[in-house]
């Protein structure tokens, strides 16, 4: 990884910049995918799983046979591990439901939300380079536990695992389309995908780019997930084998996945770089590592203070600190989806089965996006009653707003109320 040694302020938006996506030239190749699944339905559906997936695909939704089937071709080992995973992540998920609270605002004026599961919902689960059934339960946690109605999957993959925890979460439908083409699939509907209202899901610069344009047409996105991104932060009680498997473990996502390393300490950062190469060595998604540590750096800086600043205009998606005083040092982290603390809380825990959820913002976003959660599968209504006794209350004071905004019609509104009370 190349190490850049006390790079000026000046100098710090050039080098945190991700790796360049042409978005222009990514929309391009995006737009007539969207166009030609929302012209031609399944027939497009098709013509594009061909093209970009190779598959001839006569239907695309997942039947019975295979959901029944998938439970029996995965091992006993990796079923407890899914289970245990799903335990985890339905802990943490149910203690962010919120009961609705009833607030008096004055006497006889009550107010509450409720929160609402929104009735259709779309997830998008990666499978290009990779069969990622985690983010089943990473996505479809949060929807059961929201109560959606309706849960639709996509995935170019038809690895068991992805329909075992489908199954898990109760997911109510799942096809077999990948790509952008999924993502349009689920936006605008068609003879076999239901259309949904709001699609979520990470994925590759093809899905993201999708899920960018269709929020432009009225259907709602959880956030821009796209390639997965790591930053440490270190000082000389972290341990650099364990530095170094951390990086290459965002590393391995994709060649456009992006790892930063910070420390004021040059020695730490030069055994950090001998220790990724021999563990690149072993890996066998060495390439695309490799690839992705090339667009990396390394970053050495003068103190604590700047570390803490650099880190903060990242805004990674995922944060280690592997650093004295962890938890102090997190407090003052206000930029980054996910932090992970001290030398033995590896992203990877995360990534699976510790209990957060690993669909973050990526790409910068984490300055005003956070990670999915509950919350992005509710909408939350608020609901009013007022009294007798609250309309006398709170009626002039509305009334005299009312009218100096000049809208008599809201005044009289109250006004024949509070007459009827005379
Ligand atoms: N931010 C997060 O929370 C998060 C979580 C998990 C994964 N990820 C990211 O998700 C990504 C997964 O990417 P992936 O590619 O393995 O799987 P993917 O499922 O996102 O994309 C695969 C699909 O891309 C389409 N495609 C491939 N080449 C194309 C082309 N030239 N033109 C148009 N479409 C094409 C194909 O239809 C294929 O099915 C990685 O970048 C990973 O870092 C992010
Ligand atoms: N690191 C990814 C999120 O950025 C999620 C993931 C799934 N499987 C392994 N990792
Ligand atoms: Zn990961």
């Amino acid at each position: 990884m190349n190490i850049i040694s006390y790079p000026e302020r000046s100098e710090w938006p050039a080098l945190l910049t991700r790796p360049v996506q042409d978005s222009l030239a990514i929309e391009g190749k995006v737009l007539p995918i969207l166009d030609l699944v929302k012209t031609k339905g399944d027939e497009g559906l098709r013509e594009l799983a061909k093209k970009f997936d190779g598959v001839e695909l006569a239907e695309f939704a997942f039947s019975q046979e295979e959901f029944d089937a998938a439970e029996s071709q995965l091992d006993e080992e990796l079923k407890a591990a899914i289970r245990q995973a799903y335990q985890n992540i339905y802990t943490f998920h149910k203690a962010q439901l919120q009961p609705a609270e009833k607030i008096e605002t004055m006497p006889g004026v009550t107010c509450w939300r409720r929160s609402v599961g929104i009735e259709k919902v779309g997830i998008y689960i990666p499978g290009g380079t990779a069969p990622l059934f985690s983010t089943v339960l990473m996505l479809g946690i949060p929807a059961q536990l929201a109560g959606c109605k309706e849960v639709v999957l996509c995935t170019p993959s038809n690895h068991p695992a992805i329909l075992f925890a489908a199954k898990l979460v109760g997911v109510t439908s799942a096809f077999r389309i990948g790509g952008a083409q999924a993502i349009a699939a689920m936006a605008y509907g068609t003879e076999s995908v239901p259309k949904v209202y709001k699609i979520f899901g990470p994925g590759n610069q093809y899905v993201t780019t999708a899920k960018m344009l269709i929020s432009k047409e009225g259907i709602a996105i959880d956030m821009p997930a796209g390639p997965s991104e790591v930053a440490v932060y270190v000082d000389d009680s972290a341990v650099a084998t364990f530095v170094a498997a951390d990086l290459l473990s965002q590393a391995e996502h994709g060649a456009d996945s992006q790892v930063l390393l910070v420390s004021t300490s040059e020695k730490f950062l030069t055994a950090v770089n001998e220790e990724l190469t021999t563990q690149l060595e072993v890996l066998p998604r060495r390439e695309l590592a490799a690839q992705s540590i090339a667009n990396s750096k390394a970053i050495l800086v003068n103190s604590a203070y700047e570390a803490i600043d650099i880190l903060n205009d990242y805004a990674a998606e995922h944060l280690i600190l592997s650093v004295k005083d962890a938890e102090s040092v997190s407090d003052k982290i206000f930029n980054a989806g996910s932090i992970f603390l001290g030398n033995y809380t590896p992203e990877s825990c995360g990534d699976y089965a510790s209990g957060t959820n690993h669909t973050l913002p990526t790409n910068g976003y984490a300055r005003a996006y956070s990670g999915v959660s509950v919350d992005s599968f509710v909408k939350k209504i608020t609901v009013q009653h007022i009294t007798e006794t609250g309309i006398r209350n709170i009626g002039p004071t509305v009334e005299v707003m009312a009218h100096a905004e000049s809208l008599d019609a809201h005044k009289r509104a109250v006004t024949v109320r509070l007459n009827s009370l005379l």
